[in-house]
């Protein structure tokens, strides 16, 4: 696996000197569409504004492309595109007017103009006022714009955050098409798990300033159905096992405890009887969520 992003134990803190990021190790493969998930305040958009040089780095190391930013700043950044606040479009121009403005700031190809707007689906309204476009339709302009120069890299803080219903598709539809049929590896942050499933192939949970999951979109899926486990302490873990094993499959051994999968509270108190009539001493019997479990109820729960 090729990371065309990464960042190297990135550390960062506001002057309030509360810690914002800590030790960040971020990894997006080349080619893929990295969802950035964290509740609010997590720390993605500061994540975002430091790999695109908006915040100045404190500790740690970003690399872009196989390069280091510091020294390379300007190659790199001509490789990305970028939207991270609310898109700045003159909505009294059409589309194409607005993207003729940022064309000559880019000093881009003129015929680059009728590109872009085919790839976001504009073409039929190129000619309208920016005023009269839908929200999705603004977004997807001003999706337009980030990709005048043609970047290898997207990077989108929130894209489908304030969007209606269809807006919400129009872009995560985009997004998509961006990455299959053009090869663009796109970094796009989201405090919603719902949308990050829909289109991510790989994803990063950030909370608290801290990466807690890092993976593709496949490995989250799993662990995520990774049931509650019941956590046995005892006195004796053989003499347990032997008490148990013609009715629980077990887990793992944790240092004095047994780790079985939860089942139901009926199950768990079969599993205390069994060891109790095996005269095993049980100092503790708890069930343990997932973690990523109780994680997810934070960020649904926004
Ligand atoms: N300029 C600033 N000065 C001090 N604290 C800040 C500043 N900007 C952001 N913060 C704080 O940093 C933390 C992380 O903010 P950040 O915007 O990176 O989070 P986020 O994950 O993008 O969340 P959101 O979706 O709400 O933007 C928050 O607690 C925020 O209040």
């Amino acid at each position: 696996m090729h990371t065309i992003i990464e960042t190297q134990h990135l550390h960062f803190a506001f002057q309030t000197g509360q810690k914002i990021l800590d030790d960040l190790n971020l990894q997006v493969p080349t080619g893929s569409i990295y969802g950035f998930l964290g509740p609010n305040g997590a720390g993605k958009t500061t994540t975002l504004r430091l790999l695109l040089g908006l915040l100045k780095k404190q500790d740690g190391d970003l690399t872009l492309f196989g390069q280091h930013f510091q020294r390379h700043r300007l190659h790199i950044l001509r490789r990305i595109g970028s939207l991270i606040e609310q898109p700045s479009l003159y909505l009294h121009l059409t589309g194409k007017e607005n993207l003729e403005i940022f064309r000559l700031t880019y000093q881009c190809d003129k015929n680059r103009i009728n590109e872009v707007l085919k790839l976001v689906g504009l073409q039929q309204a190129a000619n309208k006022k920016a005023k009269n476009y839908s929200l999705g339709m603004k977004q997807r302009l001003a999706i337009a714009i980030a990709l005048l120069h043609d970047p290898d890299v997207l990077i989108l803080d929130e894209p489908t955050n304030g969007l209606d219903p269809n807006g919400i598709i129009e872009t995560r539809e985009l997004i998509k098409q961006l990455n299959r049929e053009f090869g663009k590896t796109i970094l796009v942050s989201s405090h919603l798990l719902s949308e990050v499933e829909k289109m991510a192939t790989h994803v990063g949970i950030i909370h608290k300033g801290k990466l807690l999951f890092q993976g593709s979109l496949q490995q989250l899926q799993q662990l995520q159905s990774q049931q509650s486990v019941v956590e046995i302490e005892v006195n004796d873990i053989t003499k347990a096992q032997l008490a148990i094993k013609d009715h629980f499959p077990l887990k793992h051994v944790h240092g004095s405890r047994l780790v079985v999968d939860y089942e139901s509270r009926e199950r768990s108190a079969l599993l205390n009887k069994l060891l109790v009539q095996q005269d095993v001493e049980v100092y503790q019997l708890a069930v343990a969520q997932n973690d990523l479990e109780n994680l997810f109820i934070q960020i649904t729960a926004q």
